[in-house]
């Protein structure tokens, strides 16, 4: 669970603190090792869970994000972006360090939950009660959602009758509507249409101004570009560049297209020049951070 504090209080501008926060994931490992090259102690610890293997996904990484912001998280596959968001909802523990927010943070994902055999209107319903709105809450925001949707016609149908847009336009839709403080989008906005692209950008802006603080995990460049104010770049677990969108975009396009065709110094290369730009963050508690 995300650890809030209470000296990130109301007034503070503070909305999330990540202290040297790293993940290490445990994986079983798998039976690629034949059975029978294996003596009987190694099968017992195979058996036991034991034979295990650990997977490091983010190095410790700190970072401060203020109320007000927006913040684009970029890296190539694997790097650790949605390991990192993981951590920030609370949907994992981070196995090194720590992260604290002023409030849970909502992650919307193209993945998230939504039931296939109800309507979208049952989903409406059921999403917001997850969210922990009452049902008169429910009600009340209904109509925004449906606006912000742009499904009126296709409300009565199963979901599982909707395109993967469609589905991640509802559910962009219900996920916003609680206003959340911290909201985490992972991807969601590249597969909606222009119109929907447009309401979303429109949505985002509303969060931010009600001091809201915006993460945005996206492969588009683009999508970073015109709707961050600043971007994380992560890289085999390892925080890069936290700049403006401007200078780390520059700097990952010239390395993607380096890792596009194969010439790894100079990939390096930049890898250690974008690093080298890192300021360390310094977090000054008040007095010691709970645990
Ligand atoms: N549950 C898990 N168990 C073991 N390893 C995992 C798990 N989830 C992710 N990993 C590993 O952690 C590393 C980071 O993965 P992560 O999903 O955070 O990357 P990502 O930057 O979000 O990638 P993508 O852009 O492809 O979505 C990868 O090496 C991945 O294989």
């Amino acid at each position: 669970m995300t650890q809030s504090t209470s000296r990130m209080d109301s007034q503070s501008k503070i909305a999330v603190v990540a202290d040297r926060a790293g993940m290490t994931y445990t994986v079983k490992a798998s039976e690629d090792a034949s059975e029978k090259k294996k003596g009987l102690m190694d099968r017992f610890r195979s058996a036991s869970g034991v034979n295990t293997v650990q997977v490091k996904a983010l190095n410790p990484i700190s970072f401060v994000a203020e109320r007000g912001e927006s913040i684009g998280v970029i890296g190539t596959n694997g790097s650790g972006k949605s390991t990192l968001m993981k951590i920030l909802t609370g949907q994992i523990l981070p196995t090194e360090g720590a992260v604290y927010a002023t409030s849970t943070p909502i992650m919307l994902g193209v993945n998230a939950a939504l039931v296939s055999t109800l309507s979208g209107g049952d989903n409406i319903t059921l999403g917001c009660l997850a969210m922990g709105m009452s049902l008169a809450q429910v009600e009340e925001k209904r109509q925004s959602i449906i606006d912000l949707s742009g499904l009126q016609d296709s409300l009565h149908l199963p979901l599982k009758s909707y395109s993967s847009g469609m589905a991640a336009r509802l559910q962009f839709a219900i996920a916003t509507s609680v206003d959340p403080e911290i909201l985490i989008i992972d991807e969601a906005l590249n597969t909606g249409d222009a119109q929907f692209r447009d309401r979303t950008a429109a949505r985002l802006d509303e969060v931010r101004e009600q001091a809201g603080c915006v993460f945005l995990v996206s492969h588009s460049l683009g999508t970073i570009q015109q709707m961050c104010s600043r971007v994380l770049w992560i890289e085999r677990g390892q925080l890069l560049m936290d700049g403006s969108p401007e200078e780390v975009t520059e700097k990952y396009q010239l390395y993607s297209n380096a890792m596009g065709r194969n010439r790894v110094k100079a990939s390096r290369i930049l890898r250690e020049e974008a690093q080298a730009t890192l300021k360390p963050t310094v977090i000054n508690w008040q007095s010691a951070p709970p645990r």
